[in-house]
């Protein structure tokens, strides 16, 4: 059988404060199939950020072990770590963090280029990915000129630019009305699935979550069933 795209075992993470060590992970376990999409819903300050950190690469536990396709992220060099985070994850944020002076299908165009694209396939995908988010028409606008709605669909279609194994969101719609957040929540969805990415989304709306394959909460530092 394959390995799973995502597999966090007895991670831990703690962070020193004024206060002495908050232990925020003590041990989580988590395994994200091919293609499944789970949602992660728990309360403020439990540690949701920390895990989609941790299982994005772009922080190291002090314990227990991140597997990447199989691969102990630990037992990597930085730059691997990066290559591979390069490769198979993409992230989407409650803010869109595009940047600024550069048009949508640029944003979308340039993490493929830092992978080694050639210009023409990355605008390419970027063309179509910003067509499959409706967005035909604004490719060339900068993220100033698109409302919040349109931003946030070029930072999903950017997310999913480089064909990642595994899409990382941090409430990804919370930052946008209720409607707009509904609607670009399913789209989405849509795309996750149609690409077959595996998928963790953080997101405080029960109602969201269940449009996912599973729920999962943290308790006492550990990951559960929701
Ligand atoms: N760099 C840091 N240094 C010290 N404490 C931190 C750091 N990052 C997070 N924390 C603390 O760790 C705990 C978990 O934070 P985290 O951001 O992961 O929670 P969260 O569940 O994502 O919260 P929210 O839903 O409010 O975004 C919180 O108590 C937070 O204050």
């Amino acid at each position: 059988m394959s390995e799973p795209p995502l597999r966090l075992a007895a991670v831990e993470r703690r962070y020193r404060t004024e206060a002495g060590e908050l232990p925020v992970l003590r041990g989580a376990d988590l395994t994200l199939a091919a293609g499944e999409i789970v949602a992660l819903v728990a309360p403020s300050g439990t540690g949701k950020s920390t895990l989609l950190h941790l299982a994005g690469l772009l922080e190291k536990p002090d314990g227990g072990e991140v597997y990447v396709e199989g691969r102990a992220a630990g037992t990597l060099s930085d730059d691997a770590r990066t290559a591979i985070r390069r490769a198979t994850i993409g992230f989407v944020y409650q803010f869109h963090h595009l940047l600024p002076e550069f048009t949508a299908e640029e944003n979308v165009a340039l993490p493929q280029l830092a992978a080694g694209a050639a210009r023409g396939a990355a605008r390419d995908r970027a063309r179509g990915l910003l067509a499959a988010f409706g967005l035909t028409g604004r490719e060339d606008h900068r993220p100033g000129k698109l409302s919040g709605g349109e931003q946030q669909r070029v930072a999903i279609a950017r997310a999913l630019a480089n064909q990642p194994r595994v899409l990382l969101a941090d409430e990804p719609t919370g930052n946008l009305d209720v409607g707009t957040a509904d609607r670009v929540f399913a789209e989405l969805l849509d795309q996750v699935r149609h690409h077959g990415v595996a998928a963790l989304i953080a997101t405080h709306n029960p109602e969201l979550a269940r449009r996912m394959d599973r729920i999962v909460t943290l308790r006492e530092g550990r990951v559960v069933e929701g």
